[in-house]
Parts: C-alpha cells; structure tokens; sequence
C-alpha cells in the first residue's frame, strides 16, 4: 500500500513485503488525513477560532518531564482500574464523538466492539450515527452516554430513559457547548451531513437542514443554535438528577470553582476538557487545568481528562496529576478510517502499551501509587510540536 510505504519512508516499499508501519496514533493521523475528504478531515482535526487553545492542550504535556525512580520491580504493570466503581482494564476511554460514519459505513458499533476486545470505556455521543441501542448491543465493554442539552427537555429525558433500558452505566452531561463555537475550517468548507449520515438517537425533525450546506455556513453549527439549550444551568441539573439514578459526569468543566459546585451538588464525575480545542479558544489548556479541579473535589468525585492525548507517556502524565483516567478522541476516529475496528483497536492498544512502558521506565507499576512528584514542571521549555502534530494540518 503506497500510503503506508510512504509513511515509513522506506525506499524499497514496492518489493518488500507488506509489513504493519503504522506505529503510533500520529501514523494513524497521516493516514487518516490521506484517506478522508478533506471537509471531513477538517471537521475531525479543526478547533475554534485561532485554533490557540486546541495548540495548547498539546502543548501543555511538552512542559512537564518525568522525574523517572530506578531500580524498582517494574516486572508487572498494572494497568486495570475502576470508573464509577466497575472495572475497565486501562484507563483510557474513547470520548463522545459525533458521526463516527463520517469516517467508516459501519460506524459506532464498530468502535465499540473495538474497545469491547481491549476492555475500554466507550461514551456514546448524542449526535451518534448509530442509535444507542445498537452501540449497547455491540458493546462487550462498559458504555456511557453523552447527553446534549436539548431545549425540547422530552428528547433529553428520553435519551435518559432508553440509556437506562440499554444498560448504560453513566450519563456524561457537556456543559461546555451552550452553542457551538465558529470554526472555520467547517465555515470555510461549507460543512454538511453526507445525505446517508443522520443523527440516529433522534427523530427525523433533527435532520432537516443537516444535509444542505452553503458557503459560510456549516449545517451542524446551525442545528446546534437550534437545538442546544444556551439557557441550561446549575439549577437545571437538579432536573436531571431527579430523572435518574444513573451517575452523573459534567464535561467540560476547566475551574475549581465550577467543580467545587457540581461536587456540591452530588455529581458523581467530571471531564476537564476543552472540548478537543473546538469550544472556547484561548481557554487554559485542560491539563493545566486538572490539578485545581482535582484539588477542589472529594476523592470520590472521579476526575477524568481530555484533548491532545497522542502517547502512553501523555496518559501517564495526566493519571501524575490526579485523573483517575484519561479519554481520547481524534485518534479513534483516525483508527475508524484506517482501518475499521481493527484501527480502533489498534490505537488503543498501543496507547496501552506505551503507558506500561512509561510506567516500567518511570519506576511506577501500580496506578494507584502515582503522585505529581513524578512530574518535572518547565513552563518555558519549547516545546518541539512540529514533529508531533501532524493531527492539525
Ligand atoms: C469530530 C469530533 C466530534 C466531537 N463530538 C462531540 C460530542 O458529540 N459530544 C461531546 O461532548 N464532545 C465531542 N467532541 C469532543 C471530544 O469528546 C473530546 O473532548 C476531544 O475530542 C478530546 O480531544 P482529542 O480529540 O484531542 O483527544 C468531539 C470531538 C471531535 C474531534
Ligand atoms: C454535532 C456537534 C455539536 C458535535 C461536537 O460536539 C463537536 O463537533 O465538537
């Protein structure tokens, strides 16, 4: 295959036998990128405005170094853990996406048999592409499900009400998305639904408009300055938390002091994020972020992270500095297009065992004995994202 020849930069790619050169997620980046249309690969990779926050969250790993422990029994990591108190075998989930169909005809249920096999936590996003009955019965591994706020509160409730019938174990709310930020890749492109992709969990009033894209515009924005409630707030999460006794996860919270409200209000979990760099640009990276919220909840409000995870030793930098697990995002959506569940499957894997690795090179087996004092902070240092970061061109 030329694509994957050319990656590995080999000369002799024509007569050597096909080998797998796809490495790290970062391969999976390039070539997903050679593979997609490219309004659909600007969707995937862009953020908002100028694009500063959806730099930072990446670069934000680059400035903290491992303070590595030697001659510990690194013989065995242990990599299985508990969310909301039922285990998963590694601390990497697959965060909520849109239309995983944009990039793959099979869709969700193919990412979720993926993480089904390495025992990860799947979030199924309201704008699925599949409905959530079917990702459910696909899924071998825990499942929650993202919700969007929608102001008709009859579509939110019953979302809730078929995640419980369909054994969800979690309700993740976005709080971060009150409407959609302009991105202008997608403005630039005039993005739109291909005509065979819908939002499946919703009825067919949700797809009007969807299809039909102008310059300027991207149809997905202007369904959400319909639909998303802009008028949502804390009050309003009493109402969700009266609907169910599902576990409630807010997403998208980047502030002690928002955390300390939702842990006020018995919020089981939280997702410091930035939304993948697509909400509010200029926002502090989300791993700068994590220690204040960390620090501002009780232990048992679990505290997980996302945006610009790429490597094992990102995951491990993130569980340093107290999230109990980490989520990915675009490099999901890179292994979809590759390759199907076997690319999802992929990626995980080795984000899997390249978090064992930094772990036995850091001195650290065990998850639960991590502390930020493996962490070395240097807020100068440059941060060499040119090699890293072929994800946003
Ligand atoms: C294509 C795409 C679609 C997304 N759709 C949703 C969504 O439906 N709901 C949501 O809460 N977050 C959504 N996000 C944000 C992700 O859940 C996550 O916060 C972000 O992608 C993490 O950053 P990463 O992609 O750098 O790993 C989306 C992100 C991408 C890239
Ligand atoms: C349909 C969108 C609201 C999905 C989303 O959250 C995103 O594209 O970041």
């Amino acid at each position: 295959m030329t694509a994957r020849a050319d990656l590995a930069g080999r000369s002799d790619a024509t007569d050597a036998p096909e080998r797998d050169v796809l490495l790290s997620p970062q391969d999976y980046a390039a070539a997903a990128r050679a593979k997609l249309d490219r309004a659909v690969w600007d969707y995937i990779a862009g953020g908002s405005g100028d694009e500063v926050t959806l730099r930072g969250d990446r670069a934000a790993f680059d400035r903290y170094r491992f303070r590595p422990r030697v001659l510990v029994d690194v013989s065995h990591c242990e990599v299985s853990t508990t969310l909301l108190g039922r285990p998963v075998a590694l601390p990497i989930g697959i965060a909520p996406m849109a239309y995983h169909r944009l990039v793959d005809p099979e869709g969700e249920t193919a990412t979720v048999r993926a993480a089904g096999e390495v025992g990860a936590l799947t979030i199924a996003s309201t704008f699925a592409s599949r409905t959530l009955e079917e990702s459910a019965r696909a899924a071998t591994g825990p499942l929650w499900l993202q919700l969007y706020v929608l102001r008709e509160r009859k579509v939110t409730e019953s979302l809730v009400r078929r995640a419980e019938a369909a054994g969800y174990r979690a309700l993740v709310i976005t709080v971060d998305t009150p409407r959609m930020a302009r991105r202008e890749r997608d403005l630039r492109n005039g993005f739109s639904l291909p005509s065979h992709i819908r939002p499946a969990n919703l009825d067919d009033g949700h797809k009007a408009g969807l299809h039909s894209g102008r310059a300027g515009g991207s149809t997905l924005a202007d369904h959400a300055a319909r639909h998303h409630d802009a008028a949502f707030t804390w009050e309003d999460l009493a109402w969700l938390r009266s609907l169910t006794s599902l576990p409630l996860v807010l997403k998208g919270v980047l502030t002690a002091e928002d955390a300390r409200q939702a842990a006020g209000l018995g919020v089981e979990g939280l997702i410091v994020s930035t939304h993948g760099g697509r909400q509010l640009d200029g926002a502090v990276a989300a791993l700068d972020a994590l220690p204040e919220v960390v620090a501002a909840v009780p232990s048992e409000c679990e505290v997980l992270v996302d945006g610009g995870i790429r490597r094992g030793t990102d995951v491990l930098k993130a569980l340093a500095l107290g999230a109990r697990a980490v989520l990915v995002g675009r490099p999901v959506l890179w292994g979809l297009a590759v390759d199907g569940a076997a690319g999802v499957e992929r990626v995980l894997s080795t984000l899997r065992a390249e978090l064992e690795e930094a772990m036995a090179l850091t001195g650290r087996p065990r998850l639960d004995a991590l502390t930020p004092d493996l962490l070395h902070h240097s807020p100068g240092l440059a941060h060499p994202l040119t090699t890293n970061d072929r994800d946003m061109a």
